[in-house]
C-alpha cells in the first residue's frame, strides 16, 4: 500500500483536455471514488495513474516517488476493468495465476497465492471452470482475485460492479468495502453512480470536463457542495436551485417541507409553493411545483417522508419553508459556493 498523488496532471486528446490539470492526493489505505458523468475523464485519469497512458504534462507520485513516464510495472497498480478482461481460454485458477506466472514466481508459491485469493473471494470451488461457465458476480470475483495476488500498491477499479444486477450489486458493494478494509490497500474506484460513490468512498472526487469540482467526504459533498454542478449532480432528486439577480439559493428536496412540520421557534425561510404534481413512492412523497411571487417561478421539488401525513393536493398553494441553516448560496456567474445562506436575498423575500 502507498499514497498515490497526481500533480497538475493533464492528458490532451485531439485538442481537448480529457484530464485537465488534476491535483489529487490519495492517502494510504484510503478508498477514493472518482465520480462524474460520462466523458468526464475518470477512466483516462485511472489509466494515467496505472501508467497505461502517458500524460501530456504533470506528474504521478506513488509512495512519494515520481513514476511519470515509467512503465506500468513501476507503478505497480492492479487495475480491474468493467469487462473484467478475463482470459477465456484459461481456467479460473489460470486467470488468477497469470500475473504471478508473468513475474516467474515459483510454482508452489503461485499455488499458495491462488488458493489464498480464491478463499478470500469464496471462489475455491470454481477454480477449474472457464470464465464462460461463471455468472457475472463470479467473474467479478475472479477479476478481483487476480488483482490482489500481485500485492499491488493500489487497486484501480473501473466500474467493476456495473455488469451486476441491482441486488447483486448491493451485496458485492458490501463485500468490496469489507475486503478493502481488511487488505488496507489504497483503492481508487471509478463510477458514475452516485449511490455507489457515497456508499463506498472514504472520500469522493467529483469530476466534470477533466477537472475535479470537489474532493471531500460523502457528507461534505452532499451537505456542502462546492458549486452548482456538484449540488445538482449529487442527490436524487437534485438540490433545488432558485435563481435571483444577486445569487443562487439552493436547498435539498428533503429540507423543503410544509411550514406546519416545523416548530414555532425554528429559524425558517418561507417559500410559498404551488403544487403541480404529487408522486407517492411509498417511503416518501415527491411533490413537484413552482414557487409563488414574490419569488421567481422556479420549478422545485419537495421530498416528504411517509411519516409526515400532512394532507396536500395537486393544484393547491401551501406555505412551505426551509430551515435557514439548510439554505446554500452560490455565485450566479461562476456557480461557486458562497457558503451557508442566512436568508434569501431581501429583494426576493416573500412579503
Ligand atoms: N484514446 C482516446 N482518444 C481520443 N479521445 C479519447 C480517448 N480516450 C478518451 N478520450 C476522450 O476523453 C474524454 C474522457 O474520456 P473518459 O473515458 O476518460 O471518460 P469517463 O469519465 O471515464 O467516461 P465513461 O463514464 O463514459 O466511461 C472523452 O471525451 C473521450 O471521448
Amino acid at each position: 500500500m502507498a499514497t498515490v498523488e497526481t500533480r497538475s496532471l493533464t492528458k490532451r486528446f485531439d485538442g481537448t483536455n480529457a484530464v485537465d490539470g488534476i491535483d489529487l492526493a490519495v492517502h494510504e489505505a484510503e478508498f477514493l471514488v472518482l465520480l462524474g458523468p460520462s466523458g468526464s475523464g475518470k477512466t483516462t485519469l485511472l489509466r494515467l495513474i496505472a501508467g497505461l497512458e502517458a500524460p501530456t504534462s504533470g506528474d504521478i507520485l506513488v509512495g512519494g516517488r515520481v513514476v511519470t513516464g515509467l512503465p506500468p510495472r513501476a507503478h505497480n497498480m492492479a487495475m480491474v476493468f468493467q469487462s473484467y478482461a478475463l482470459y477465456p481460454h484459461l481456467s479460473v485458477a489460470g486467470n488468477i495465476a497469470f500475473p504471478l506466472e508473468a513475474q516467474r514466481m515459483p510454482r508452489e508459491a503461485i499455488a499458495r497465492k491462488v488458493s489464498w485469493a480464491a478463499a478470500l473471494f469464496g471462489i475455491g470451488h470454481l477454480l477449474s471452470r472457464k470464465p464462460r461457465q461463471l455468472s457475472g458476480g463470479e467473474r467479478q470475483r475472479v477479476a478481483l482475485a487476480r488483482a490482489v495476488v500481485r500485492e499491488p500498491v493500489a487497486f484501480l477499479l473501473d466500474e467493476p460492479l456495473s455488469n451486476l444486477d441491482a441486488k447483486l450489486r448491493t451485496s458485492a458493494r458490501e463485500e468490496l468495502q469489507q475486503l478493502q478494509r481488511r487488505l488496507a490497500t489504497t483503492t481508487i474506484y471509478v463510477t458514475h453512480d452516485q449511490i455507489e460513490a457515497l456508499a463506498l468512498g472514504d472520500r469522493v472526487a467529483i469530476l466534470d470536463h477533466g477537472r475535479v469540482h470537489q474532493l471531500g467526504t460523502p457528507q461534505q459533498v452532499y451537505e456542502q457542495p462546492a458549486d452548482t454542478f456538484v449540488a445538482t449532480f449529487i442527490g436524487s432528486p437534485p438540490m433545488n436551485l432558485v435563481d435571483t439577480d444577486a445569487l443562487v439559493t439552493g436547498f435539498r428536496p428533503e429540507h423543503f417541507l410544509p411550514r406546519e412540520v416545523y416548530g414555532s421557534d425554528e429559524a425558517l425561510e418561507p417559500f410559498p409553493f404551488h403544487i403541480t404534481r404529487i408522486e407517492n413512492l411509498g417511503s416518501d412523497r415527491l411533490v413537484y411545483g413552482l414557487l409563488e411571487p414574490p419569488l421567481p417561478p422556479a420549478k422545485v421539488i419537495s421530498r416528504i417522508p411517509c411519516t409526515v401525513t400532512f394532507p396536500l393536493e395537486t393544484g393547491a398553494r401551501y406555505p412551505f419553508a426551509v430551515r435557514r441553516a439548510d439554505l446554500r448560496r452560490f455565485d450566479p456567474r461562476s456557480g461557486a459556493s458562497l457558503g451557508v445562506a442566512s436568508s434569501v436575498a431581501p429583494s426576493v423575500r416573500p412579503a
